[in-house]
C-alpha cells in the first residue's frame, strides 16, 4: 500500500514524463504551488538545460525554482506557456477543481489562463464525486472581508478568515465550508462577481485539460470532457 507521499512522488514523476517531450530551448513552462508541485520542481531541475525557464504561481515556488537553477520569468515577459503543471485540493470527473489550499489561487488561475494546457497532478484522495468538502478558498481585498462573508452565506457557506496569512498579492483568504457545489462554473462566476473578491478557488469555467491521477494501481490519465 503506497502512502500519500509516495503517490505524490509517482504523479510528479508522471508529470515530468508528460513535460519532457515539450521542452525546448525557447520554452517557458508554468508551475504551480504546493507539495505535489514541489516534487515536480525537484524532478524538473535535472532537465533545466533543456528549456528556457518557468513562470510560477507563487513566491514560494519561484524561490524553489531559483534555488535549483531554473530561471523564473515575470509573466509579463512571456507570451506563450505551452503547459501549466499544478496540484489541486479537490478534482471531479469533469476536471473541475478546488484550489488554493496553499493560498496561491489567484496567481494559479492567471498562469493557468495563459497556458495552452493545464495538467493537474493529484493523488487519488483528491478525486471526489462532488466538489465542496474541502473548504473553498476565496482571495479577498481586506476591506471587503465582512461583506464577502455575508454574501457567501447566501450560497449556504460559512466563511472563516485564514488567520495569520497574507497572499502574495497582499490580500486575505476566506475559507468557506458547507457549500453544496452542484454547478461549479455557475458558482465560480457568482462568487467572482462579488465586489472585493479577487478570485475564488473554483477552477471550473476553465478547469484542467488533463489530470494525472496517482492511484494504488498506477497513474491514470483523465481528459476534460471540454477538450
Ligand atoms: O492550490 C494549491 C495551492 O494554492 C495546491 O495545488 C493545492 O493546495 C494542493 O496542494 P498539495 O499538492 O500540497 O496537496
Amino acid at each position: 500500500m503506497l502512502t500519500q507521499e509516495e503517490l505524490k512522488q509517482k504523479v510528479a514523476r508522471a508529470a515530468l514524463d508528460y513535460v519532457l517531450p515539450l521542452l525546448a530551448p525557447d520554452v517557458v513552462i508554468g508551475i504551480g504551488t504546493g507539495s505535489t508541485a514541489n516534487l515536480f520542481i525537484d524532478g524538473l531541475a535535472a532537465h533545466k538545460h533543456l528549456f528556457k525557464g518557468a513562470v510560477s504561481s507563487s513566491e514560494r515556488s519561484s524561490a524553489r525554482l531559483t534555488a535549483l537553477g531554473i530561471h523564473v520569468f515575470d509573466l509579463n515577459q512571456i507570451d506563450r506557456v505551452p503547459v501549466y503543471i499544478d496540484g489541486a485540493d479537490e478534482i471531479d470527473a469533469g476536471l473541475n477543481m478546488i484550489k488554493g489550499g496553499g493560498g496561491a489561487l489567484t496567481r494559479e488561475k492567471i498562469v493557468a489562463s495563459v497556458a495552452d494546457r493545464f495538467v493537474c497532478i493529484v493523488d487519488e484522495s483528491k478525486l471526489v464525486p462532488c466538489l465542496g468538502k474541502f473548504p473553498l478558498p476565496i482571495e479577498v481585498i481586506p476591506m471587503a472581508i465582512a461583506e464577502v462573508s455575508r454574501r457567501v452565506a447566501r450560497f449556504g457557506g460559512t466563511a472563516a478568515l485564514r488567520q495569520g496569512f497574507t497572499t502574495d498579492n497582499g490580500c486575505q483568504i476566506l475559507d468557506v465550508s458547507g457549500l453544496r457545489i452542484e454547478s461549479p462554473a455557475e458558482l465560480e462566476a457568482q462568487i467572482n462577481n462579488i465586489a472585493g473578491v479577487v478570485t475564488c478557488g473554483l477552477f471550473a469555467i476553465a478547469g484542467a485539460d488533463v489530470a494525472l491521477l496517482s492511484t494504488q494501481q498506477g497513474v491514470q490519465t483523465l481528459y476534460s470532457p471540454r477538450s
